[in-house]
């Protein structure tokens, strides 16, 4: 992430340094194209005492030249700072000529006139510029690395500043991981090509200073993630040993919550959900910590525990009331336990209550080992235990698992409950098609999380034997308030009215 940033910044940095390379090649060319017609035109007769002045003016205000000399047969013959020549200097061999322009260049070549510094030159039949070394000393690059290339439409190159041969640059002009190339032609109004690079990007081009912050950084970083990690593993160790003395000393408790049918309002039965409190961790959500034991090989003990204490404390509503039924939930490692239905039996007989009066619920979490799922689930059955398909809608094979698992009640997620008085066509669609496959199943329907008024009765009208669950009716409760609520009718608890007009009325 941070290589990609240094990455835009470099090229960002690049364009800048091209848009100024660029200003002043062209405030350059234009200097001497302007010095090139005004001397020409000023018709002075050749090295006068006027050409000379006019000259020495253009000098002195301009910074790009070191000298301005008169030409005559390829020779020099005077210059603004040296004046008359006792003898004309011959011009060495330009570096480039163009005939049909009839302008010569001499790149680093040394000055016509002093022979010491290496300049570059240019000229035509009569005039001579010298530029100064110091031309393009103001778009120096800063960056390490970086440099520029002047070029023309014919591949020569008047100018260059850079690490890397200029000529090496031009041929492979394309960007790679270690060099990044800009190249725009025309924008000069000279014609020329104007090439900027960074032979190195990234990290690479940073200096000491940079690569220690950012290796800093990253230390920095790498401890914190390396701190979160291992207090997150504590934590984990810390809540699967709290976990494991919960389990042992059966501190998760059970609370129900109850089921109703929704066109007569009567109580028909509760699930049992279980709470664990832990005094450090507080209240620890199901979803939690029933992941977590399934995570920690602990689902066998929690699923006792919870089956131990829910029949234990439902035990006797069920004798008395044999048209009562308790969910119970059951997780895929649950179904492959050969001891656990040995157990519930043991826990039922001695309530003695049937055993049809028991729904385990199961949720599709996997299509894997399908075949096992189905004996498992005929074992249960067999002994006259009832299953039911919970969360309905959001698992994996809804239908293939309908017609093999001998399941005789269907609850629906709430999600599809939620979506009853959404202006969405599309879940209204989804709904239409969720009832239209439930009167087609003939199985016992259940829709989890009625919240509204609106939700009980549109679920009615569209399913006359639904039954439902949800906080419109109760939320889940002790055994004490559960044997109140089914005694007393909700109406009395929360005010709230059941499906359409039908009255609660109290049950046992
Ligand atoms: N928004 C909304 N929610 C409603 C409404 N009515 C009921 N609920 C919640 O919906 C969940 C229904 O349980 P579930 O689908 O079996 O989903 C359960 C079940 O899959 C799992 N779970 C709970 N207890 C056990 C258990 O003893 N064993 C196993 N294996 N899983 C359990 O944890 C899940 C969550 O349990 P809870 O948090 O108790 O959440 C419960 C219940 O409190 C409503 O109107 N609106």
């Amino acid at each position: 992430m941070s290589l990609l940033l240094v990455l835009h910044s470099d090229n960002e940095r690049l364009e800048a340094y091209q848009q100024a390379v660029t200003q002043t090649t062209s405030e350059v060319y234009s200097t001497l194209s302007n010095l090139f017609s005004e001397i020409n035109k000023a018709q002075h007769s050749i090295c006068s005492d006027a050409e000379l002045k006019l000259m020495r003016q253009y000098l002195w205000t301009h910074s790009e030249l070191t000298d301005i000399a008169r030409l005559q047969d390829k020779q020099i013959i005077c210059s603004a700072s040296w004046g008359k020549l006792a003898s004309p200097i011959p011009l060495p061999v330009p570096t480039k000529s163009w005939q049909k322009s009839g302008f010569y260049h001499w790149r680093n070549t040394k000055d016509a006139l002093q022979g010491t510094l290496d300049v570059n030159m240019i000229a035509n039949n009569k005039i001579l510029m010298l530029v100064a070394p110091n031309a393009y000393s103001s778009i120096s690059p800063e960056e390490l690395g970086t440099g520029f290339i002047i070029s023309t439409n014919d591949g020569y190159i008047p100018n260059a500043f850079g690490p890397i041969d200029p000529e090496d640059i031009i041929k492979n002009s394309q960007s790679s991981f270690n060099r990044l190339v800009h190249q725009k032609c025309g924008t000069t109004g000279s014609g020329v090509c104007i090439t900027v690079y960074n032979s190195k990007p990234g990290l690479l081009g940073k200096d000491h200073t940079f690569l220690l912050v950012i290796c800093l950084i990253s230390l920095v970083l790498s401890v914190l993630i390396y701190i979160t990690l291992i207090s997150l593993n504590n934590h984990r160790n810390s809540m699967r040993k709290a976990l494991k003395r919960a389990l042992r000393r059966k501190e998760i408790y059970v609370v129900f919550q109850p089921k109703v049918q929704l066109k007569t309002g009567r109580v028909v039965g509760m699930e049992a959900l279980a709470r664990w409190h832990h005094h450090k961790f507080g209240q620890v959500p199901p979803d939690v910590f029933v992941n977590f034991a399934e995570e920690n090989g602990l689902m066998p003990t929690l699923t006792r525990v919870v089956i131990e204490k829910a029949i234990g404390l439902a035990g006797d509503l069920l004798r008395q009331s044999s048209h009562l039924s308790l969910n119970l939930n059951l997780s895929m490692a649950d179904l492959s336990d050969p001891m656990l239905l040995n157990f519930i039996d043991f826990q039922r007989q001695n309530h003695e209550f049937n055993a049809e009066q028991l729904i385990f619920e199961i949720t599709e979490t996997s299509a894997s080992g399908f075949e096992q799922i189905e004996q498992s689930v005929d074992r249960f059955v067999s002994r006259g235990y009832r299953i039911s398909l919970d969360d309905f809608g959001t698992g994996y094979a809804n239908l293939s698992w309908l017609s093999k698992i001998k399941a005789s009640e269907i609850k629906v997620d709430r999600s599809f409950t939620h979506m009853i008085g959404s202006p969405h066509s599309t879940h209204s669609n989804t709904l239409d098609a969720i009832f239209t496959l439930l009167d087609d199943l003939k199985v016992s329907t259940v829709f989890e999380g009625i919240e509204t008024q609106q939700q009980a009765d549109y679920v009615l009208n569209h399913c006359r034997d639904a039954l439902g669950q949800g906080w419109h009716y109760a939320k889940p409760m002790s055994i004490e308030q559960l044997q109140q609520f089914i005694s007393q009718g909700y109406v009395s608890l929360d005010n709230i009215r059941p499906a359409s007009s039908v009255t609660i009325r109290p049950m046992v």
